[in-house]
């Protein structure tokens, strides 16, 4: 791990990377590679919070969990009775084991109890390579029992916290992060998050649930240019045992599936808030303070916890867009259309239907939407964030005109995927900061689908490419003489191309799109090469 912490692009191409150079090993040992958290934290006998939480928290995001116990604790639901710290060398060996024979994605860390833990730790990751570092500054337990002593303060602050893609403090343990000043206001948490930005982390999110006379709970997110204030309802339970231990592991959970840091820490909220609602009124110990239920989506049968996780930005390999009228003028209903993309290898549908009846179009929307999901393949409603809702499709498409991306992430919440028309430099970073997935950008060549369309050209695609920080794909005028061409620039962030015209204004949807999805496959193969 490079000083000052890993980067963490929000590109996917060194996990994608990683992937295709452990492919030789999977092939030998006949494997496929899972996304891998390994949790350095402190054993909760309780099983509410600490390791047992960590390890419960990535198997509910589907994600493998290794451990290094750096101390066992006797703790149930009215406190901590004991703490028997794991001797450092021991510590040591175990992160040797685990780190010398896995590829671990993530580091998240909880409970290191002495600062000899602490080196250990940071040892261990100048030598093995991981991809990000998620600290929870672990220092007082929700009961009020002190699991890291003051003595630890100067080393997570001068060695620790620069390490970190993110820290994720509380209240008390930002305030004692910085010297005992006050935290009491969302202003405070601002000015808390900035000052502990400034000692190395990449990320900070200041956890706001103890602030006093709030409605909601809110946490303060800087990423050192932006601060996002993230709300959730306050849950009346007293099963909050192991929240915090819950959102760093589903953070680094996320991390570890590809997603950018927002878009982790979206996730990892939602998570949590959901697992307490669910979890409210279960009766676990006779303390003041419960755990919790992480694995609620085993029993649920929620639908949102059942869509294909976080959005896999290679989706958007042969992205298709459908079209009435077209699919009318040749006889056909949209669902057999989509039907037939997908067979002949579209990775993504969107619904773009500007003439349609409300009520038809959530009908035809609910019906694609099966086809879809039998396949695996996302659906995503052009413009409509109404009919996105209530037909639980993937997400939206939205253009320069429409819903802005920030106000559908608000209204969809953060599993969903939005994805946003940029022609410019300015719209793909306002696309980022509105907590948008992808971006689509065109028209590279001039269309007769979609009336007085801008032409950016491949100078254009070029320019938005080189300067997004989100997945891009190329749209307009798009068809199988020109898609390996598109390809075939090797432009950074294109993950593929969307199609109209050249898919749905066909005789036959199935060959067209089996073509075009050959041709792409060849012409990314040559891009390797
Ligand atoms: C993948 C993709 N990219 C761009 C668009 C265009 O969206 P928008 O600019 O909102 O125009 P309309 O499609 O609404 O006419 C898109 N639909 N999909
Ligand atoms: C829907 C759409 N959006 C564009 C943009 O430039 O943002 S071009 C376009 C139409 C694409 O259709 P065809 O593949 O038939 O050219
Ligand atoms: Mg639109």
């Amino acid at each position: 791990m490079a000083s000052g912490g890993v980067i963490l692009s929000n590109s996917f191409s060194f996990y994608q990377k990683r992937i295709v150079m452990s492919s030789r090993m999977q092939e030998k040992n006949g494997g496929a590679s899972i996304p891998h958290v390994l949790s350095v934290a402190g054993s909760d006998s309780g099983a509410g919070a600490g390791i047992q939480a960590d390890l419960k928290a990535c198997a509910a995001r589907g994600v493998y969990c290794s451990t290094v116990i750096t101390s066992v604790t006797a703790q149930n639901t009215v406190g901590v009775q004991a703490v028997h710290a794991v001797p450092e060398d021991f510590v040591a060996q175990q992160l040797k084991s685990v780190l010398s024979d896995m590829q671990v994605d993530v580091v998240k860390t909880g409970m290191l109890p002495s600062v000899g833990v602490v080196k250990v730790l940071l040892q261990s990751l100048t030598e093995f390579s991981v991809r990000a570092l998620v600290v929870d500054p672990v220092m007082v337990s929700t009961s009020g029992d002190v699991l890291a002593g003051p003595s630890i303060l100067s080393t997570f602050r001068e060695e620790l916290l620069p390490m970190a893609n993110i820290v994720t403090p509380n209240i008390k343990e930002a305030s004692a992060l910085l010297g005992g000043i006050r935290l009491e206001t969302v202003a405070d948490m601002r000015n808390a998050a900035e000052l502990l930005h400034a000692l190395g982390p990449r990320n900070v999110l200041v956890k706001g649930g103890d602030l006093p006379d709030s409605l909601d709970a809110v946490d303060i997110f800087f990423n050192g240019e932006h601060f996002y204030e993230l709300r959730s309802s306050r849950i009346k339970t007293r099963n909050t045992h192991g929240t915090g231990c819950t959102l760093a592991s589903c953070i680094a959970a996320e991390l570890a599936k590809g997603s950018s840091m927002l878009t982790a820490v979206r996730v990892a909220k939602r998570y949590v808030e959901t697992a307490l609602e669910y979890s409210k009124d279960i009766l676990i110990g006779n303390g003041i303070q419960g755990p919790f239920d992480h694995l609620l989506r085993l029993k649920s049968g929620s639908q949102s916890f059942h869509r294909k996780d976080a959005f896999n930005p290679s989706d958007l390999f042969l992205y298709a867009v459908t079209d009435s009228g077209m699919n009318k003028k040749w006889g056909r209903s949209m669902v057999d259309a989509v039907a037939a993309a997908i067979q002949g290898g579209a990775t993504i549908v969107q619904l773009r239907e500007k003439d349609a009846e409300t009520r038809d179009f959530l009908e035809t929307a609910k019906s694609c939407l099966a086809v879809c999901r039998s396949h695996g393949v996302p659906l995503l409603i052009n413009d409509r964030v109404d009919v996105a809702l209530a037909s639980d499709a993937d997400g939206v498409h939205v253009g320069q005109s429409d819903m802005p991306a920030s106000v559908a992430r608000t209204l969809l919440g953060p599993e969903k995927i939005i994805g946003v028309s940029c022609k410019t430099i300015e719209q793909a970073q306002q696309a980022w900061i509105g907590g948008a997935d992808y971006i689509g950008c065109g028209g590279v060549y001039s269309t007769n689908t979609k009336a007085n369309n801008p032409t950016v050209g491949l100078d254009g695609l070029k320019t938005v490419c080189s300067a997004s920080k989100l997945p891009v794909v190329a749209i307009g005028g798009i068809n199988t003489s020109n898609a390996g061409t598109v390809m075939e620039m090797g432009l950074p962030n294109l993950k593929g191309v969307a199609v109209v015209s050249a898919l749905f204004d066909r005789e036959n949807v199935l060959a067209e799109t089996k073509k075009l999805h050959a041709l792409l496959m060849e012409a990314s193969s040559s891009k390797i090469q």
